[in-house]
């Protein structure tokens, strides 16, 4: 018989999800995720974009199974996320991870290992499978304590991936963390999306997210306002991009004069050379001193 994953084509599911909480005086309820739907493919990389408060980390609580939803359901690979059968298929890097400061990166992914259940040799290769992974070899006999926040969040990473889940849920995963350790996050959520591994992730930094994700989900006051494919979100319907190389002036003369002729149906919006990232800038010019690997 198949079982639920096999026969949804989808990882998560939430279908009309509430969640208040009760706060303060008399117990008041405050609605956190207000009638919220959306799905997420198996194998695909899902954005949650919003200002702070929106709801996003509720969401994704209840996802993991922290969080009983108010009302609504939330099924991770076809069960209920509420099941503690769904939740071994689930890795989860919270907004600020928590490490013990005397343990060192091994014991670190080690004890998260323990704490998964696996044991022996099982343990100890999924260990040295996880530094490499996340690049962090040279420094796994150093405490974690001295560690930089880049190093910290590929820690994370690696104690959310060493049980082998199949959706890996990202909260925030490189606030914090400077351009170059950024993108190496970025860089590693790309190869976890090549092995198949489907992500949720949120982040506050758009460009970033616009350079991993397949859909987003931009939520506002705990509801989904927009949503869709990345590319179909960003794209400017009415607008064509032509980039040149060594146009000289006559030909960018001829390209002003032909667009003339269209009358008021065309208009040149910008014709100038185009502008690298500062994103791209600091890379270059970090990059290239060799120093040693601190991030
Ligand atoms: N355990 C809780 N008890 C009471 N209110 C809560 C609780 N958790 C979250 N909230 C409230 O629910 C709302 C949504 O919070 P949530 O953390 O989901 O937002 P977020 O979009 O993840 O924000 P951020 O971008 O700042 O991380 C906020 O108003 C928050 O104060």
């Amino acid at each position: 018989m198949e079982s639920p994953s096999q026969a949804s084509p989808f990882a998560v599911e939430v279908e009309h999800l509430t969640k208040t909480f009760k706060t303060g005086f008399r117990n008041k309820p405050l609605v956190a995720v207000r009638d919220l739907s959306f799905s997420v493919h198996q194998g695909e990389v899902y954005g949650l974009i919003g200002p702070n408060g929106c709801g996003k980390s509720t969401t994704m609580k209840v996802m993991l199974g922290l969080l009983r939803a108010t009302q609504g359901t939330v099924r991770v690979f076809g069960e209920s996320s509420e099941q503690v059968a769904g939740r071994a298929d689930i890795g989860f890097l919270p907004e600020n991870p928590y490490f013990y400061k005397h343990l060192n990166g091994r014991e670190t992914l080690l004890f998260y290992g323990k704490l998964c259940g696996l044991r022996g040799s099982e343990l100890k290769d999924r260990t040295e499978e996880m530094l490499k992974l996340t690049g962090l070899q040279h420094a796994a006999d150093r405490r974690v304590g001295g560690y930089s926040k880049g190093m910290l969040q590929r820690v994370g990473l690696g104690q959310a991936l060493i049980h082998g889940p199949r959706l890996l849920i990202l909260d925030e995963p490189t606030a914090g963390v400077d351009p170059v350790a950024s993108r190496r996050i970025r860089d590693l959520i790309l190869e976890l999306k090549e092995r198949g591994i489907t992500i949720v992730v949120t982040s506050h930094l758009l460009e970033q997210m616009q350079q991993v994700c397949d859909r987003v989900g931009i939520m506002s006051n705990g509801s989904m306002v927009r949503e869709g494919n990345l590319d179909d979100l960003i794209s400017v319907e009415n607008q064509t991009e032509i980039l040149l190389e060594n146009a000289s002036p006559q030909t960018l003369a001829a390209i002003r004069e032909l667009v003339a002729k269209e009358g008021a149906k065309a208009r040149i919006v910008s014709m100038e050379k185009p502008r690298t990232t500062l994103e791209k800038l600091f890379l270059e010019c970090t990059t290239q001193t060799g120093e040693e690997d601190k991030s």
